[in-house]
């Protein structure tokens, strides 16, 4: 397949996905409580994510960002509460009702979770063998390589074990195994965590990029305030087992919660801000207003 006949594919497929009428939320969260014993983690949260746009999740160590990661996307069994996904209640259905949702999500877990015996190009292939399982093998070649030179990684990474891969470089494989099956929602849990801060700018632009050139709907869970500033359109707020507050930066400092305002008044958050206009200025930044701007 040709470079320009991949490229009308991916925009004819972006066009597709903005036109679907569950689409405005793909994720819908209501009254959601987890608890692992005695120790509740959730107690009725609510969180709406819009179609398109990068959610940055964020919350002290242990509020629970990745046990809500893990109860959208159907891992954690919460107590009570009700979560939708693409408007198909994933707590409650069968698992085969779910199936066509499932293949509609992407997941990159807190560090890369690569299959270690596995080629990057195998890595790519294991949720396309899951679901598809008809795919030939030239075919299941083909898209590997493609889904690992569109997350910027040479072509030979493909035939590399993730040993042989820096940091970064894992982080892209894993970025292209969660875009195997050509999703229309992605989940990241910490994905510059580890990287040097070029390589998590590069990371944060390539997710930007992508984000508004295949349609993408991102919950990304990050500590990384750059990574906020930079490609976060809304961050939510983990606080006191609630979503405290959604926004933009500017919007959540409007808030007086003590942990929004020591988080994003912090000498880091500042530090990140500061960086993020200079960048702006040097017309260095992505092109379209982020988190940082109200
Ligand atoms: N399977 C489990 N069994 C018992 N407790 C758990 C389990 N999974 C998570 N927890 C607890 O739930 C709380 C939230 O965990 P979670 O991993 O979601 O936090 P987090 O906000 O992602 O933290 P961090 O920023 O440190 O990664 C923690 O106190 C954790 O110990």
């Amino acid at each position: 397949m040709s470079e320009d006949d991949l490229r009308d594919q991916v925009q004819d497929l972006a066009e597709d996905q903005r036109s679907r009428p569950d689409n405005d939320y793909p994720i819908r969260i209501r009254g959601l409580t987890n608890a692992f014993g005695d120790f509740v983690v959730h107690d009725e949260v609510d969180l709406d994510v819009r179609h398109g746009e990068i959610l940055g999740v964020v919350g002290g160590s242990g509020t629970g960002k990745s046990v809500l990661m893990r109860s959208v996307i159907g891992l954690q069994i919460p107590q009570s509460g009700n979560i939708e996904v693409f408007g198909q209640d994933i707590i409650e259905a069968e698992p085969d009702e779910v199936i066509g949702v499932r293949d509609r999500w992407g997941v990159l877990f807190q560090g890369g979770a690569l299959f270690s015996t596995l080629t990057v190009a195998e890595n790519v292939q294991v949720p396309l063998k899951q679901f598809y399982p008809e795919l030939s093998q030239e075919l299941l070649d083909e898209i590997a390589r493609y889904k690992t030179v569109l997350t910027g990684l040479p072509e030979d990474a493909a035939s590399k074990f993730p040993s042989e891969l820096s940091g970064g470089m894992k982080k892209r494989a894993g970025l292209a195994r969660a875009l195997a099956l050509d999703p229309e929602l992605l989940f990241l849990d910490e994905p510059t965590a580890g990287l040097d801060p070029i390589g998590a700018a590069k990371f944060d632009a390539l997710l930007r990029e992508l984000t508004d050139t295949l349609g993408l709907t991102v919950f990304l869970i990050t500590h990384d305030l750059d990574t906020l500033y930079a490609i976060c359109d809304r961050v939510a707020v983990l606080a006191d087992k609630k979503v405290i507050a959604v926004g933009t930066i500017p919007e959540l400092l409007e808030t007086d919660h003590q942990w929004i305002q020591e988080y994003f008044n912090g000498p880091r958050s500042r530090a990140a801000a500061a960086s993020y206009e200079r960048s702006q200025d040097d017309g260095k930044a992505l092109d379209k207003p982020r988190g940082g701007k109200a």
